[in-house]
This record gives C-alpha cells, structure tokens and sequence, in this order.
C-alpha cells in the first residue's frame, strides 16, 4: 500500500476516538452512516462533473480534486463499517491478471 494511503487509514482510526468539535471525520463518525453515506454520493457526483467538464480539457486539475475527495470520504465509509484500504488492495490483487470479461462470462456458468 502507498505511503499516504497507509498513513492516512492510521489517522482515520485514530479520528473514531477523537472529538467532533476538533476533527472533520470525528465528527462524520458523530453523524453517522447516513451522512457518511451523503457525503460519498455528493463527491461522487462531483466527481463524474468534473470528468466530464475535462473531458476536451489540458488542465484536469478539478477531477484531481474531487477524486481525492471521493476516496476520502470512501475511506472514511470504509472506515465507519470496519473496513480498510487494504481490504480492497487485496480484492483488486485478487482480480488482478483476471480479464473482466472473462470474469463476467464466469458469472453466468
Ligand atoms: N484528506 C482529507 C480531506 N479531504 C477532504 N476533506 C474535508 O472534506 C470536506 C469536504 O466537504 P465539502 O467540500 O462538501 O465541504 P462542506 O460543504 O464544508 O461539507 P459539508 O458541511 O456539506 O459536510 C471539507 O471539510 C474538507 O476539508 C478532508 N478532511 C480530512 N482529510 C484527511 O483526514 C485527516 C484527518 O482530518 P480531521 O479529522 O479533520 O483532523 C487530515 O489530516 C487529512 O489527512
């Protein structure tokens, strides 16, 4: 797993402890699922905005932006359901060398 990613997986654990008048995701765990949950789905849309809105564009920057925040508050989801990075780094280990189409084709037999 990447640096940032393992460091940041360390802070949101520590956050489940921590006060929601001191930290963002502190108090996204004081909210609860639903507003966790909100939070993906509004980045989400933000997200496929910009990708489109850059579609034609040299500068991506603004998708940059908004995927961050979307894996952000996806860790956090992960997070709030004791869930990590690491248990979707091994799943997409696990599919990895796996055509997707042969996967789906799979599904079916
Ligand atoms: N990576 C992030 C990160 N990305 C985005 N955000 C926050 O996510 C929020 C994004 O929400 P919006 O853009 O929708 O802004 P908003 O309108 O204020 O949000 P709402 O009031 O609607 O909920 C902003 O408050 C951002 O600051 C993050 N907050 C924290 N982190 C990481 O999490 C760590 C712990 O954060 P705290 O718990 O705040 O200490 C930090 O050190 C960072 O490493």
């Amino acid at each position: 797993m990447s640096d940032t990613l393992s460091q940041l997986a360390a802070v949101l654990e520590q956050r489940k402890q921590a006060s929601a008048d001191t930290s963002y995701v502190a108090s996204l765990h004081a909210k609860g699922l639903n507003k966790i949950l909100e939070k993906v789905g509004e980045e989400c849309t933000e997200t496929l905005l910009a990708a489109k809105d850059c579609q034609h564009s040299e500068d991506k920057s603004d998708l940059v932006y908004e995927t961050a925040d979307l894996w952000f508050h996806s860790l956090v989801m992960l997070s709030h359901l004791g869930l990590g990075p690491d248990d979707i780094l091994k799943e997409l280990a696990r599919r990895f060398d796996l055509s997707g189409l042969e996967e789906k084709a799979s599904r079916s037999k």
